[in-house]
């Protein structure tokens, strides 16, 4: 049926030989006898030169009414012209219009980015969207094969739940049948609940924050990479994300060289990455930001100006320990001290959190305690709670947000361009 255009441009097809490819519409300039066309399928683009003599009238006239996003099928022979993009073209034996595209609302530069996320069941085919969904993929599979080759079983936690994780202020609550429910902002409790017959498990999952900010790092819609593993304490899990993050940013590197580079990344970096990476203490870190001048005060938690600064200072991912209890989650293990045995990993160059994880408490009565001082009701968690008492063990887990690592990979400004369809306080149409 239809060959790629990455084979015909890689020389899979020898000059002359005729083949068939499938398509839309990138740019069609007409001059009556001859035609150029450049298509694009799901591999790339090509030139296609359609010349009288060489088709039939009825194929020529297709070839000129060509337009933008127009699908077409399109036969030809292979023709090497280091002239043509790519070093490659077609030239037409027939032509073909599958589904015609009248005045098609995105073309050239420099469009209102609302009106692209108004038209972006439209704009998602675009080069740049499609390069950065390719990276992607790459992301997601490499994730899963780090889980499956470190012994983590992939699992599927509930969405809609009954409590909050990470805190009231982000809750999306749904009406659920006749009583009240909320939308997954972690599946981490769910998570914990499983290491006892699976040990190491993972899931990737939408998580949901109603998020209040507009920031180019918030969504209110977001994949959720995360994993929970019996036994296991901080420092040995830093040991294991490290492994994680190199091996996808590895291999993500390896697979998407051209998207990378296509998008102003810079690949190599990504391939190179290995541990160990930098990891300091929250002490340590206020002490560099205000040495840096920060006015910093002992006890707050880092926004995105303070990660910033922070990892000027480092060209690794940064993991930073040991925060201040009173600042993070009521299941952060007490480390004594006033700190939690806590991690946030922060990606270079003011990319920001990519990844926030922690020992977890185990201490039935802390733990109550920890819910009661966060303004909750122990009740409401009665069943997380049964799992410190029968057979409790010591264990571990993170969250890490594909469209957070996306976005560092990608060298993206804004984390909407990470997901098909991003969800912000202002948006979740279309
Ligand atoms: N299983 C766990 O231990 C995860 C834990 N309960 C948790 O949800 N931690 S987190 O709130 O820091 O979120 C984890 C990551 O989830 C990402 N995240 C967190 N919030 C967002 C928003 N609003 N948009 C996009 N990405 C987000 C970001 O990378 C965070 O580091
Ligand atoms: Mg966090």
């Amino acid at each position: 049926m239809f060959v790629k255009i990455k084979d015909i441009l890689a020389g899979k097809y020898p000059d002359g030989e005729e083949v068939q490819v499938g398509g839309w519409v990138v740019k069609n300039r007409s001059s009556g006898k001859i035609v150029f066309t450049v298509i694009r399928d799901s591999s790339g683009e090509i030139q296609v030169t359609t010349k009288k003599g060489n088709v039939c009238d009825d194929a020529l006239r297709e070839a000129d009414a060509l337009s933008l996003e127009a699908s077409t099928i399109i036969k030809g022979k292979v023709r090497t012209d280091p002239r043509a993009p790519g070093g490659r073209e077609l030239v037409a034996t027939d032509v073909k219009i599958v589904g015609a595209s009248r005045d098609y609302p995105i073309f050239g530069e420099g469009h209102n980015p609302e009106v692209l996320l108004d038209l972006r069941h439209l704009h998602i085919r675009s080069k740049e969207l499609v390069a950065i969904m390719k990276v992607k993929d790459s992301v997601l599979s490499s994730c899963r094969e780090w889980f499956r080759a470190s012994g983590f079983y992939e699992v599927t936690p509930p969405i809609i739940m009954s409590s909050s994780c990470e805190g009231g202020s982000t809750l999306f609550e749904l009406k659920y049948f006749d009583e009240k429910a909320y939308l997954s902002q972690s599946a981490q409790l769910y998570l914990e609940s499983l290491i006892f017959g699976l040990e190491k498990v993972y899931s990737v999952t939408p998580s949901f924050r109603a998020e209040k900010s507009r920031t180019t790092r918030h969504l209110a819609e977001y994949w959720h990479i995360e994993g929970e593993m019996a036994w296991v304490g901080l420092y040995e899990m830093i040991d294991m994300l490290e492994q994680l993050v190199s091996y996808v940013c590895n291999k993500t590197a390896e697979e998407r060289h051209e998207e990378l580079r296509m998008l102003g990344s810079d690949p190599e970096y990504f391939k190179n990455l290995k541990p160990p990476f930098p990891r300091i203490t929250y002490d340590e870190a206020v002490k560099i930001l205000q040495a840096d001048g920060f006015d910093f005060k002992w006890g707050d938690d880092f926004g995105t100006h303070e990660e910033r600064q922070l990892s000027m200072h480092y060209d690794k991912p940064l993991f930073i320990t040991e925060y201040p209890l009173e600042v993070k989650a009521f299941y952060m293990k007490d480390a004594g001290n006033a700190k939690v045995l806590n991690v946030d990993m922060i990606a270079p160059r003011g990319f920001g959190e990519i990844i926030g994880g922690s020992e977890r408490e185990t201490d039935l009565a802390l733990l109550e305690e920890r819910i009661r001082k966060q303004g909750e009701d122990p009740a409401k968690y009665g069943w997380y709670l049964d799992l410190r008492r029968y057979g409790s063990v010591p264990h571990s887990g993170f969250g890490m947000g594909a469209e957070r690592l996306v976005r560092w990979i990608c060298n993206q400004e804004h984390i909407r361009d990470t997901i098909p369809y991003p969800r912000t306080i202002s948006r979740f149409n279309p």
